[in-house]
């Protein structure tokens, strides 16, 4: 089976290892479903053409595994039922690569001309359907908490939606196409890159020709595949629209900087609650946020838990403009900060191609590429933080930032890049002014005093503290100075 022999030829272990886990999705949906009772949703986009030579691929395995031998010179093709939900937007150029495909590989075609929703309650009524393959990508908008077996929706008619395909990158999709050779819409020679209706979709500017004019290079060369959707104009991109949101950098409108601003700080360790290592990042964290003007309203110290991270990053995120979190950050088998970031939200973690770069350049040979779990992040939250000075970008989810640093040293590097970098949301606030007082008078003698303060300049914090029990108490004034060099305070 040409398909299955060009995979294992190659050598890119990373499309072999996509590849096999895709064809075991499509055998076991035709170890668990009737053939006849599933179905193949072919639009002629680059992604269902992919999932068709999978579909090819993963029968011809099937039937070789059910010991169909004597047959197997005939299975050139898999007559599955394939459906089309044509629309008058459609491209001319996907219509007619649509049909010539079906007749090429001599699939059953079964055309719809209603919405999705209506046209496959319609099907099922008709036919009993148990399955459907979907050429659905993590990256799109639907993929969200879909697996590869995923049941329909609420509200829509019942049956599997089977994803072979989920974990695909835009790359992967690409390096197979090449790899088997096959043929696809001529639409992505022409700068296309995801293609929706003729209303809609553009090719990507991205990929414009700076030499030819209206020229557009082929969308294999597309080298960030999370612009795939850059040139479906109508619709926003997610990325895009989060940066946006986010674009609140250090110099930003003097506004921004009377807001007050305030922080967590989860240090993820077990050698720490062990005492066996101190927390010294926490501390310098603190002061570094303070010299901002911004507050922090809580350190903590947890396990190596995906559970514990969780629950301290679900309880710091919605009561803090930012949470800061470090330690747990890597391969190893406690490195689990950015699973909880990601249980926190509620969200899986997925694969992230430019963060997987970021990775294989730092890590060169010793990083395979094909088990690549530390490139996994939140689905649908993450940015990356990108700064000249990191070798790899930080990890941002919402108002979540994990930090890489060990110690107090590279944290002053990432805190540099932090500062610099607009998309991180660090905002500089008023400064704090801070006072301190030192006095020999006894607890009790101050303790009123102190009390009174307390009650009419409700807005100064005002705390305490000894070096020893003998010695002279500290008392802390800290506060916000206003713009007539008033005290303003917090
Ligand atoms: C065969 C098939 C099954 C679908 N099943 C569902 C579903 O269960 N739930 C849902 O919300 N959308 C479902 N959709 C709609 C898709 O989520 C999505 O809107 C559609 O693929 C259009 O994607 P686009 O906006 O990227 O063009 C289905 C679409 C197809 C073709
Ligand atoms: N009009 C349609 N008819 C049949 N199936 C469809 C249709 N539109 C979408 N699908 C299914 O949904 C999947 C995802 O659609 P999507 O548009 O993201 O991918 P694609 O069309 O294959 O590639 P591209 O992203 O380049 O447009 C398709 O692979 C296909 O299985
Ligand atoms: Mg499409």
């Amino acid at each position: 089976m040409e398909i299955d022999e060009a995979v294992r030829g190659c050598s890119d272990r990373r499309m072999r290892t996509k590849y096999g886990n895709a064809v075991y999705v499509v055998q076991r949906a035709f170890a668990l479903y009737p053939f006849e009772e599933i179905a193949f949703s072919f639009n002629g986009g680059k992604d269902s053409t992919v999932l068709l030579h999978l579909i090819r691929a993963g029968y011809y395995l099937y039937k070789k595994d059910s010991g169909d031998v004597a047959q197997m010179d005939a299975i050139k093709n898999c007559p599955l039922r394939t459906i089309y939900f044509e629309s008058p937007c459609a491209f001319p150029e996907i219509n007619s690569f649509t049909y010539e495909t079906v007749s090429t590989y001599g699939l059953p075609l079964e055309t719809i001309h209603s919405d999705f929703k209506s046209g496959l309650e319609g099907l099922l009524k008709e036919k009993p359907t148990k399955a459907i393959f979907i050429g659905t990508r993590i990256g799109d908008p639907n993929a969200v908490g879909q697996e590869q077996f995923s049941p329909s929706s609420p509200g829509w008619p019942p049956f599997m939606r089977v994803n072979p395909i989920l974990d695909w990158s835009y790359r992967d999709v690409w390096s197979f196409l090449l790899t088997c050779k096959v043929k696809y819409c001529s639409l992505y020679d022409q700068g296309y890159t995801s293609i929706g209706s003729i209303h809609d979709t553009v090719p990507n500017a991205l990929l414009s020709d700076s030499s030819t004019e209206k020229s557009f290079r082929p969308a294999y060369m597309l080298t960030d595949g999370r612009l795939e959707r850059a040139g479906r104009t109508k619709k926003t991109n997610h990325k895009i629209e989060m940066n946006s949101v986010a674009s609140n950098g250090m110099n930003n409108i003097e506004g921004e900087q009377m807001i007050s601003r305030a922080a967590s700080i989860i240090v993820v360790g077990d050698e720490i609650l062990f005492g066996t290592t101190e927390d010294k990042l926490g501390a310098a964290l603190c002061k570094k946020l303070h010299a901002i003007g911004w507050r922090v309203s809580h350190v903590a110290v947890v396990r190596n838990e995906i559970d514990s991270v969780a629950e301290e990053v679900e309880r710091c995120k919605s009561m803090d403009d930012m949470v800061f979190i470090f330690g747990g950050l890597g391969p190893l088998h406690s490195d689990v900060s950015v699973a909880g970031v990601a249980k926190a939200f509620g969200v899986r973690l997925a694969p992230d191609e430019e963060f997987e770069d970021y990775l294989s350049q730092l890590m060169g040979n010793n990083y395979t590429g094909d088990r690549n779990e530390m490139a996994l992040l939140p689905e649908g939250i993450t940015e990356l933080l990108h700064h000249k000075k990191l070798l790899v970008p930080l990890i941002k989810c919402r108002n979540v930032i994990t930090l890489a640093a060990t110690n107090v040293h590279e944290l002053d590097t990432e805190w540099g890049c932090l500062l610099d970098n607009q998309e991180s949301g660090l905002v500089q606030a008023k400064p704090f002014v801070s006072k301190h007082l030192g006095t020999t008078l006894s607890d009790v003698q101050i303790a009123p005093v102190l009390a009174k303060l307390c009650l009419e300049f409700s807005d100064v914090y005002i705390g305490c503290h000894r070096i020893s029990r003998a010695g002279p108490l500290v008392v802390n004034l800290t506060g916000k100075v206003d713009d007539e060099f008033s005290v303003q305070y917090i």
